[in-house]
């Protein structure tokens, strides 16, 4: 199927070596349910050499080049991710299972942080300070943190990678990459390429593995600077706490609990997409999807009658039939909550509008879902579904939406469908998350700061914000200026 077969690997890539291991783990097909490939899974020793390596590579890294020659080797690997986006995007599609359409989408949309950071290389400005002290001048550098460990999850397998390793390398650090091991192919075809484009080998090292306590060495080892992790809270809360004992810097991008509400003055056509697109992305497995639909009680009615109408157009099947525009859910696991939402829901009152089963036989599926008359004391109004299931909830005022909407513990995003200003105002201040969308469900850009606050985590990915994660700020006085004349 691929144009590079290369590209198609399951090696790990240590100390700028590709490495077989004798110990491999199975990677699955979502749309079959069978296994896809056999991947090197790393031990301790390995993370160590690596972690070791890394450190060596990143001083010379960043001592012999600039800014504006980080940010060309990086554009020089956007160029080369672009010129491959058939394969890489066919890679994407296998292992998570995402439609090809979506998974060709998710490696332009990972190739855009790398051209980001490649310009943004270039602007890592110091300042200098007004000293309270005579004859003295103060000023500040920013250095790279030095070697960062690089932890992602399966449902953005490219971009989750790019979206750290951009901004790593702009800065003139190393990483060390603890791959998903659900979908590793998509981040050692990213490395091959990355090496094609002539980054020192030794800056960048991949390190698969379903050995969990091997990989907490990312979190522990004090060679190891800055710790970036996006995936689930649980896990963030465990790594950050590892992390610690040595004080690395930590970026934690978490788990979501979206609310999506609908008022009464807005354009239904357009809350109808907007839910469409933010819902039903990644089929529900994004962390900024709307996990929890509010509809003001004046067109709750007509509202549902549209997403069902629009949920019912959509076509499940593998992903890698250009035809499917709804893939399955990663693995089996992932379709049990989602049947154990719908179930609990419908236990307490909840009616099913569309969906509410799994049709296909075969593959990780669950038919995409409408439910209405939800209520919050339902298991949907305060876990994370990951799944494609739109429970709507009806609500009669704005105080009590917001009360409802932030009555939770996470928060990363928040959508809401209005045309009055005065409204759009107040709402986007008062809820509390990390990032709003305003009459639209497309809130993921390279340009746009993004992260969450409260158990969503902290730090910001992307935009002007993206790179100071990677570097230390240095204050330099130099005083004395006038002794000697
Ligand atoms: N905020 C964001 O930007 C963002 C983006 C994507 C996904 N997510 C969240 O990620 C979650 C889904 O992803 P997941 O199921 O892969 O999450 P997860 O927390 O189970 O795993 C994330 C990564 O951590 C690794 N991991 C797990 N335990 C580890 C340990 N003890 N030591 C080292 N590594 C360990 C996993 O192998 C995987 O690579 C959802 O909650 C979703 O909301 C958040
Ligand atoms: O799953 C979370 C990340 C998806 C995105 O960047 O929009």
């Amino acid at each position: 199927m691929l144009k590079n077969r290369s590209l198609f690997s399951g090696e790990a890539f240590v100390d700028g070596q590709w490495v077989s291991k004798k110990e491999e783990f199975p990677v699955y097909e979502p749309s079959s349910g069978e296994v896809l490939g056999q991947v090197s899974n790393c031990d301790l020793a390995d993370f160590q050499n690596a972690i070791k390596s890394a450190d060596a590579a990143q001083r010379s890294f960043f001592e012999s080049t600039t800014g504006a020659q980080r940010g060309a080797l990086l554009r020089k690997w956007n160029d080369l991710i672009l010129s491959n986006l058939e394969d890489l995007g066919t890679i994407l599609s296998l292992e998570n299972g995402k439609t090809i359409s979506e998974a060709k989408g998710e490696i332009t949309y990972a190739a855009s942080f790398i051209s980001w950071f490649a310009e943004e290389a270039t602007r890592s400005y110091g300042v200098t300070i007004p000293s309270s002290t005579p004859h003295t001048t103060l000023m500040t550098m920013r250095e790279p943190v030095g070697v960062c460990a690089i932890i992602t999850p399966w449902n953005f397998p490219a971009a989750m990678i790019t979206r750290k390793v951009g901004p790593a390398l702009a800065a003139g650090c190393s990483v060390v990459i603890k791959p998903p091991s659900e979908t590793p192919y998509s981040c050692i075809a990213l490395t091959k390429l990355a090496v094609e484009a002539g980054l020192p080998p030794a800056v960048i090292q991949v390190c698969p593995t379903k050995n969990r306590k091997a990989a907490e060495e990312l979190a522990t080892n004090p060679i190891v600077k800055k710790l970036s992790f996006t995936g689930s809270t649980g896990v963030g809360k465990k790594l950050a706490e590892l992390a610690t004992g040595t004080l690395k810097k930590v970026s934690l991008e978490l788990g979501g609990n979206a609310p999506f509400i609908v008022f009464n003055d807005a354009n239904l056509d357009l809350a109808v997409e907007g839910a469409m697109f933010c819902k039903f992305r990644c089929s529900g497995q994004t962390c900024v999807c709307a996990n929890r639909l509010y509809v003001q009680k004046g067109v709750a009615k007509e509202f549902t009658a549209k997403l069902v109408k629009a949920v019912e157009a959509l076509k499940v099947g593998p992903g890698m039939d250009p035809t499917t525009t709804q893939g399955p859910l990663v693995n089996k696991s992932a379709t049990d909550k989602v049947r154990e939402h719908v179930e609990e829901a419908v236990s307490k009152g909840a009616k099913v509008e569309t969906g509410g089963k799994a049709s296909r036989e075969t593959g990780f599926f669950y038919d995409p879902t409408v439910l209405s008359g939800v209520t919050p004391q339902m298991l949907v109004s305060r876990e994370e579904t990951f799944g494609p299931l739109a429970p709507v909830f009806e609500f009669e005022t704005e105080q009590e939406v917001l009360q409802l909407a932030n009555d939770t513990e996470f928060g990363l995003a928040g959508y809401f469908f209005s045309q009055d200003v005065a409204r759009v105002m107040r709402v986007a201040q008062k809820l509390q998350v990390g990032m709003v969308g305003v009459n639209t469900g497309k809130i993921s850009a390279a340009e746009a700061p993004f992260g969450g606050i409260k158990e969503s985590g902290y730090g910001k990915e992307g935009s002007l914000y993206g790179l100071a994660e990677y570097q230390n700020i240095k204050s330099i006085t130099i005083g004395n200026q006038n002794v000697g004349l």
